[in-house]
């Protein structure tokens, strides 16, 4: 599998690093619009610079989009034309419109887009719960005010409301709540918490439903290079990578 990769930041390093000649995955072309950043993982995997996406688009079987919402929402129906998607930043999916044209353009020309569980555990029970009825889903995220990009001493809620709304106030913090989301088709509800207290990215899912119930934990540890991010985030699509090469898959 040849790949393209767009956003060369934490997320894209740690997936590099990971995959093994045995793997068969090829990361053939680097694109970032900061450009030393590219070219630092072009140069370790001895890969190909590009300037822009479409340097890329035509011989590649899939891109990572590890750059941002903002890239996503721009570039992504223009992708699918071409290749298969693997998308980290999925909070730009919780727009309905682009999320539609998105997965229609794929159908039409039969490519794949794939959006893996990301920084937070559970999602392969919440979609088998999600075939029953859920009463109830909650999101509560806390994280040190490093991580959310702010300054204070307080412990205190920053956010309550849905994850449509989150993933627009955080774009580069809550695409876990949109991961949540897509998965059982419902805008839940999300909680943003700031606590210096903390060192981890901590996510907390309770899901009531038909099934019964489950309450979930992820501390997260944030990748050095952004705080933002989690290594779980980076090591979620690892294992989506590798799985699309085999034949024998374990879980939902
Ligand atoms: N699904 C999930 O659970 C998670 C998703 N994420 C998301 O994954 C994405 C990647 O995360 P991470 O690796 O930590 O981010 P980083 O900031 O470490 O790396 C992203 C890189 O992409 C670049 N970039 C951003 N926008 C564009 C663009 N429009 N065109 C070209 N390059 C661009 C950035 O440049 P610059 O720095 O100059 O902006 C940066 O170099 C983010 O959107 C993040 O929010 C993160 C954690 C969990
Ligand atoms: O990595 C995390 O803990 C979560 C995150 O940034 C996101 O969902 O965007």
């Amino acid at each position: 599998m040849k790949v393209g990769v767009i956003g060369c930041g934490a997320i894209a390093n740690i997936i590099i690093d990971h995959i093994q000649p045995k793997d068969n995955i090829e990361f053939k072309y680097f694109f970032d619009k900061d450009t030393e950043k590219a070219e630092e993982l072009t140069e370790k995997t001895n890969g190909i610079l590009c300037e822009n996406l479409s340097e890329m688009l035509n011989d590649v079987d899939l891109v990572l989009e590890a750059a941002s919402q903002e890239f996503l929402k721009q570039y992504g129906v223009e992708i699918v034309k071409h290749a298969n998607l693997m998308n980290m930043s999925i909070g730009a999916l919780m727009d309905e419109k682009f999320r539609k044209e998105l997965i229609q353009t794929s159908k039409n020309n039969h490519t794949n887009i794939y959006a893996p569980s990301g920084a937070v555990i559970g999602v392969d029970g919440l979609k088998a719960a999600c075939i029953g009825e859920i009463s109830s889903l909650t999101l509560t995220t806390r994280k040190s005010p490093k991580s959310l990009g702010i300054e204070t001493d307080k412990c205190e809620t920053l956010f309550k409301g849905k994850a449509s709304e989150a993933v627009v106030k955080y774009p580069k913090n809550m695409n876990v709540a949109a991961t949540l989301s897509l998965s059982c088709k419902r805008d839940i509800d999300v909680e943003v918490i700031v606590d210096p207290s903390v060192d981890r990215n901590i996510h907390e899912v309770h899901a009531i439903g038909s099934f019964g119930e489950f309450k979930t934990i992820t501390c997260n540890q944030p990748i050095k290079a952004n705080p933002k991010t989690s290594e779980l985030a980076a090591l979620s699509a690892i294992k989506k990578l590798k799985s699309l090469n085999k034949q024998f898959h374990v879980g939902t």
